[in-house]
């Protein structure tokens, strides 16, 4: 029996089911991937924004991590909203020398700021210098300080015109950790992550889901054959 690679997850939960968590463990199962998680935050939130954040225990945090790291020894691990500075420097310790997508979520789609001056100030000095590759938005990437590097993909969205955009950042980094985890190279996973976002969006173009920005699909792949991914 041939296993399939196993990618974990750090990041928060959306209570919407667009990203985050939710977005992370249903792109790795789209793509073939075994997905485990690590909670770092509880967001009550929709597809107008969010509410409120409850974030988990350091300690919580690192059992976690410790349990999927001892256990099931992921090839590959994507970060999301990593909620405080201690998690950020946690991460960093832990999964230096794995296949590491640092998507550095520090303000949502909605503008919501999921992390502080602090997290950035983490970020760039513990996790971007051991990351694979990292995904900031436009404005993570000012928050962060315009940090440089061959590994440092900006991302800017695209083509799809769609409301339905909630995730797209969590849907594009977990797709580009598991086709890397799949083996591919970074370019490759990059084109073929974009293009994963591309199709989905346009699968979800014309939900009306919430009231607000509604989630991007992540399984859903009702489209036209000229749309799909590349092989
Ligand atoms: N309208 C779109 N059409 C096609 N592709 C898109 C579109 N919006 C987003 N994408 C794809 O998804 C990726 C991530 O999008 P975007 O930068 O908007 O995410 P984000 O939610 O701001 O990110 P973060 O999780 O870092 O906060 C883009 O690089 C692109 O590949
Ligand atoms: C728990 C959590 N993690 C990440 C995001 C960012 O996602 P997006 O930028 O697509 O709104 C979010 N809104 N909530």
């Amino acid at each position: 029996m041939v296993n399939p690679p196993v990618v974990v997850t750090i990041a928060g939960s959306d209570s919407g089911g667009a990203a985050g968590i939710a977005a992370d463990l249903t792109t790795f199962a789209a793509l073939g991937v075994h997905g485990a998680c690590v909670v770092t935050a509880v967001t009550a939130q929709d597809t107008t924004g969010v509410r409120a954040v409850h974030p988990v225990p350091l300690e919580v945090v690192a059992a976690q991590l410790d349990a999927v790291l001892e256990d099931l020894d992921p090839i590959a691990v994507k970060t999301g909203m990593l909620a405080g500075p201690d998690v950020v420097r946690l991460v960093a310790r832990r999964c230096a020398g794995r296949i590491l997508v640092v998507d550095p979520v520090l303000v949502a789609t909605s503008g919501a700021v999921l992390g502080s001056a602090a997290v950035a100030a983490a970020y760039r000095e513990h996790l971007l210098p051991v990351a694979t590759v990292a995904t900031p938005n436009e404005d993570e990437f000012e928050a962060l300080g315009r940090p440089s590097g061959a590994n440092v993909l900006v991302t800017r969205g695209g083509d799809i015109e769609t409301d339905n955009d909630h995730g797209t950042g969590c849907t594009h980094s977990s797709a580009l950790a598991s086709y890397l985890a799949l083996g591919d190279d970074l370019a490759t996973a990059a084109a073929r992550a974009d293009a994963f976002v591309a199709r989905q969006l346009h699968v979800s173009r014309n939900w009306t889901l919430g009231r607000g920005r509604g989630p991007v699909a992540h399984v859903h792949t009702s489209v036209p054959p000229t749309q799909g991914v590349p092989a």
